[in-house]
Order: C-alpha cells, then sequence, then structure tokens
C-alpha cells in the first residue's frame, strides 16, 4: 500500500518552506503532501531558484507515488504575505490550521502519517495562542493523556520525562505516575515502531551525580528508584538512575536501546551534539504517526539557500520506516 505522508510546512518566515521543497527535489516511496499555503511555497521556490512545480492536491483523490521536483500542495491560506526571517503573529493561527488539518487527515485515515516542519513558537503565544509544542498539541488534539517526545538518530535515542516546561517546575513534575506512564510508553513504542524486544532503557538522574547518596538532591532516593524497581519486577529492562554527566559513555551507549531525560536540556544537548541535523523527533504513545527535524525555524537562514533538509529527509524517511513496521506487525498479527 503506497502510504501519503502530511508534511506540514510550519512557520511561514522561518525555513520550513524551503526544506520542504528541497525535499521534493527527490523521489519518495510515498505520496507526499505538503500543508501550506501554494503561493507561499511558488514564491519560495523562486527565491531559491528550485525547480519545483507546485500542484493542487484535493483531499480524497487516489495517492500518487511523489514525483522528483513535484510538489502536490493541500492549500491553506496565510494570513498575510510573508517576508522570510521576518515572523507576524497574524499568521500564528494559519501555523495551527496545517497541524489541524494535518491530524484530522492521519485520524480519519487520509494520510498515514504527519512530519512537521519547524514553528515558531513565541510568535503562536504572541498571537495570543498558548503553545508549548507540537507534542502537547498533538496530545491534546488528539485526546491522549499522556506522550512522550523522543530524539533519535540511527545509533542513538533520547527520550525526555518532562518536555516544554521551565526547569524550576522540572522537579514537582517528576512524579511516579508520570514516569512510570512515560516508561511504559517508551518500552512498548520502541518493541511496536522500531522492532526492539525488550529494549534496555537507561534513566538518568535529576540531580548531579544522581544526587551523590541524597546529599545532592533526594528525587533519585524518593521517587525514581523504587519506581524503576517496581517497573523491573513488572519485567521492564531499566538500568539507572545514572548520573547523568557520565550515563553517555561508550559500554552505556553499547548496552542501552535508548535513554530517559528526566528534562529537555540534560538530555537534547547530548543527542544534538551528536547528529544535529541527522536527527529526528518522534512523538511516542500518540494514535498517529508523527515525526519531525530537529532543529528550529532558523529564521536567519529562510529564503537564503544554506538550510539542510537532511533533518527533514530524516523524518519522512523515519515515517514510512515506522509505517511499514507497522504494516510488517500487523501481518504478523493476521498470520498467527
Ligand atoms: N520541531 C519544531 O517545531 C522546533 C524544533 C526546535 C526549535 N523550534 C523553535 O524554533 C525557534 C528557533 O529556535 P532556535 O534558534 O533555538 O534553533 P534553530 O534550530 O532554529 O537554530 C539554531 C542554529 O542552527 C541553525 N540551523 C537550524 N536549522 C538548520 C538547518 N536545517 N540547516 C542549517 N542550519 C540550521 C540556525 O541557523 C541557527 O544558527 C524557536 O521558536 C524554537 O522553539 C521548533
Ligand atoms: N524540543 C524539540 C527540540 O528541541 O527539537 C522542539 O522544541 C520541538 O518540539 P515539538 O516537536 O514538541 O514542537
Amino acid at each position: 500500500m503506497l502510504n501519503t505522508i502530511a508534511i506540514t510546512t510550519g512557520e511561514p518566515a522561518g525555513i520550513g518552506p524551503d526544506i520542504t521543497l528541497m525535499a521534493a527535489q527527490q523521489p519518495w516511496d510515498a505520496q507526499l503532501v505538503a500543508i501550506g499555503d501554494a503561493e507561499l511555497l511558488r514564491q519560495r521556490a523562486q527565491l531559491l531558484q528550485l525547480d519545483v512545480s507546485i500542484e493542487d492536491y484535493q483531499p480524497g483523490q487516489a495517492a500518487t507515488r511523489h514525483r522528483p521536483n513535484h510538489l502536490a500542495v493541500l492549500h491553506t491560506p496565510l494570513a498575510e504575505p510573508v517576508t522570510p526571517g521576518k515572523l507576524n503573529s497574524n499568521n500564528a493561527r494559519y501555523v495551527l490550521n496545517t497541524l489541524d488539518i494535518a491530524i484530522a487527515g492521519c485520524l480519519d485515515g487520509s494520510f498515514s502519517a504527519m512530519c512537521t516542519a519547524p514553528v515558531q513558537k513565541s510568535v503562536i503565544n504572541d498571537a495570543g495562542i498558548p503553545f508549548s509544542g507540537h507534542t502537547e498539541y498533538l496530545a491534546e488534539k488528539t485526546d491522549t493523556e499522556h506522550v512522550v517526545m523522543m530524539l533519535a538518530t540511527e545509533s542513538l535515542r533520547v527520550a525526555l520525562a518532562t518536555t516544554h516546561l521551565p526547569l524550576s517546575a522540572v522537579p514537582a513534575a517528576i512524579t511516579q505516575e508520570s514516569l512510570s506512564r512515560t516508561l511504559h510508553i517508551l518500552h512498548s513504542d520502541l518493541t511496536s515502531k522500531f522492532g526492539t524486544a525488550n529494549p534496555c532503557i537507561a534513566v538518568l538522574g535529576l540531580n548531579p551525580h544522581a544526587g551523590e547518596g541524597g546529599h545532592l538532591g533526594r528525587e533519585e532516593i524518593e521517587v525514581i528508584e523504587p519506581l524503576l524497581q517496581k517497573l523491573r519486577e513488572q519485567g521492564l529492562n531499566l538500568i539507572g538512575p545514572l548520573p547523568a554527566d557520565t550515563a553517555f559513555n561508550p559500554s552505556m551507549l553499547e548496552q542501552a536501546d535508548a535513554f530517559l531525560a528526566m528534562y529537555h536540556d540534560q538530555g537534547l544537548p547530548v543527542l544534538k551534539y551528536a547528529g544535529f541535523g541527522e536527527a529526528i523527533n518522534i512523538t511516542l504513545g500518540l494514535p498517529i504517526v508523527r515525526t519531525s527535524v530537529d532543529h528550529g525555524t532558523a529564521l536567519d537562514l529562510a529564503g537564503a539557500s544554506t538550510a539542510s533538509d537532511d533533518s527533514l529527509r530524516q523524518a519522512i524517511n523515519g515515517a514510512i520506516k515506522i509505517m511499514s513496521h507497522n504494516n510488517r506487525i500487523k501481518g504478523n498479527a493476521t498470520i498467527n
């Protein structure tokens, strides 16, 4: 079956339109449908001197394999014209409209997966719409109580126990209930989406040196370790809580299928240092498949021909791989 992947083109003043057009230049074993303003994409292609023909996509039309240098666009109108690099909060609703269309299409089966180009969280909030990130927005719009953000390269996967919240709010958000849900989702999605049976998960501590036996914080002793022990008894393969500074050592990198960091900037700098531009962001625990780039809107590069589309291409490939894995599992389930 040919998969149809919706690509939300992200913040219109950023590099989302640019990298979508760049990725459209190559063949894909899927149908790609960009969700964004068709005229914006035409103008950006002209500015970047990319020979990509923008074609109208109508919802429900038969799926056809992506043709290089063509881009099917489900036209979603901007509120106001865009200057690359210049944010305009009047276009914030447009950005959310593109996400809503992709989510609805994934839920009703029109799309097999969605792949998101970066959005500028600040300008959406400036428009008066509270917005923490795609991860939280997707959870809310799909009525999913708990999701997990995971970024992955070919050789390293880092998931987060907490996502976009101020550092001062992190300790209170690390509860046994939340950690337990996160670890169950991580365990189950590493198996179902990545084919890793009985995945080994290395869990980081919250405090320096994982609390140094309680002298540098007690969350490891009071919250994390007892929970890990309980989950081990339920069969999860868990290591930790590990001191975060030494957790990413060669032996642990060899052993662990994924790392769980307690907060955004504990885990993501390591991952992005290891593979910025090649990593992808996957939301685990959703009823739909969503992958994304590992970078932001790069306003400084919009319309300038210097942005790389590597991470978007990886994100599209990641979605295709997850879907083929899901299909294999469904096939096996039918045979068994
Ligand atoms: N998936 C997403 O929607 C997503 C992800 C990360 C950040 N953001 C948002 O993006 C905005 C800007 O964030 P930031 O400045 O921290 O990060 P950024 O990734 O936009 O930029 C960091 C640096 O990396 C460079 N860069 C980024 N993407 C690149 C690419 N594809 N090719 C070449 N160079 C690239 C930029 O030019 C800049 O120098 C923020 O609002 C942030 O929340 C969104
Ligand atoms: N935390 C992500 C990163 O650093 O790459 C980024 O902010 C995107 O998050 P969402 O996918 O939730 O928008």
